[in-house]
């Protein structure tokens, strides 16, 4: 049979047989290009084990018996399927990518001090591609901690590949018994401290509480850091807790029993306000991960005078409005005699943590 018009006439059909084969033999070798192409593609992708699409609902798994694969926590590149968290909140298990993807326990915690710019830390070290931060804080340490480890695990990230993953919770830094259960839970543990000005960060303390402590709205900052006995005999209020907040040596020889002194980064709060990036560097040597944060990934803000992230589309993405908000004014012999108060914790401070460099 021919797919060209029959004519009764053996010179033609001649023809005909011949375009007929010349045709055929064109559109196989077509054919075999294409799947050869295919498989090619394939290959490059290692082994093609197409498994059956599930989904699962990441809220239903738990760390040791609903995920697909056994030690799903520390699933790493070589897995050549796909886990995907999707934006409805269900985890898709695809297929033949390199793009594992699980939640894993921290291997760095910013442990404070609180108004010293940690959610400014945290967002901005989001976003480097080896790490996971866990930007709300969890509080597993301090009031969570009954909730279990299986808890604290769901509160984290999905990271990829072997990105470090950190959480933030400030008030870490005050509680007694928090060092010892970070220990207990991982002794390798990267402790990083952001510390600032204490006179600042007592200021900043105040005005957060008066914020959301609409009751003493009309108290002022210095009838409650100060004791008034007379015009003559006016002291720091040592029973005030943004005061106490601010003695930081006070609550380090905790941290000093639990960890070596190599696992506690110390950054300059005030530095990483006006220069975010040198002190993120020094994080990234710290966590020994790539030198990939860049000054053009910032811009400062002329609303807030505080640094924002510039997005791909270039616009800002700043902290809210509940970070970087007004300060009351506060007379500066007040300051001063705060200043004075809070000097010889200072030193003690730098002696313990061997620091120096810091101008308050
Ligand atoms: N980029 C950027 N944007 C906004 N704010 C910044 C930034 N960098 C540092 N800071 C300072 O961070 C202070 C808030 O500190 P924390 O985030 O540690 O506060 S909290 O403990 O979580 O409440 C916040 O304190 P306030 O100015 O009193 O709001 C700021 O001084």
């Amino acid at each position: 049979m021919s797919v060209f018009p029959v004519r009764r006439n053996g010179k033609s059909m001649k023809i005909c047989h011949i375009l007929t084969i010349t045709l055929i033999t064109l559109l196989s070798g077509i054919v075999t290009f294409v799947f050869s192409g295919f498989e090619a593609t394939a290959n490059k992708r290692g082994p093609v084990n197409v498994p059956s699409r599930r989904e699962f609902n990441i809220n239903n798994i738990t760390t040791t018996d609903s995920f697909p694969y056994p030690d799903s926590n520390y699933l790493n590149d070589n897995s050549y399927h796909e886990y995907v968290i999707t934006q409805d909140n269900t985890f898709k298990h695809g297929y033949a990518e390199v793009k594992a993807c699980a939640r894993r326990f921290p291997e760095a915690i910013i442990i404070g001090i609180q108004k010293c710019g940690t959610t400014a830390l945290a967002e901005f070290l989001g976003i480097h591609p080896q790490l996971a931060v866990k930007k709300e804080q969890t509080y597993f340490f301090s009031s969570n901690y009954s909730l279990g480890l299986d808890w604290y695990l769901h509160q984290m990230p999905c990271s990829h590949g072997n990105a470090i993953t950190i959480e933030r919770t400030p008030q870490y830094y005050y509680m007694k018994h928090v060092p010892g259960r970070i220990s207990e839970m991982d002794r390798g543990m990267k402790l990083i401290l952001i510390v600032c000005d204490p006179v600042q960060r007592t200021v900043s303390n105040f005005a957060m509480a008066k914020y959301r402590n609409r009751e003493h709205i009309n108290s002022r900052f210095e009838e409650e850091a100060f004791t008034f006995k007379n015009d003559h005999d006016i002291r720091v209020n040592e029973n005030n807790l943004y005061v106490d907040k601010s003695r930081y040596a006070k609550y380090l020889q905790q941290w000093l029993d639990a960890f070596p002194r190599n696992q506690i980064h110390v950054v300059n709060g005030d530095a990483f306000s006006i220069n975010p990036v040198q002190e993120l560097r020094k994080i990234e040597t710290f966590l020994n991960i790539d030198p990939y944060i860049k000054p053009f990934h910032f811009e400062r803000t002329p609303v807030s005078g505080f640094y924002c992230l510039r997005s791909k589309s270039r616009r800002l993405r700043c902290l809210p409005r509940t970070k970087g908000r007004a300060h009351p004014v506060v007379k500066q012999e007040y300051l001063s005699k705060l200043k004075q108060y809070f000097a010889e914790q200072n030193e003690l401070f730098f002696r313990l943590l061997r620091i120096e460099g810091f101008i308050w």
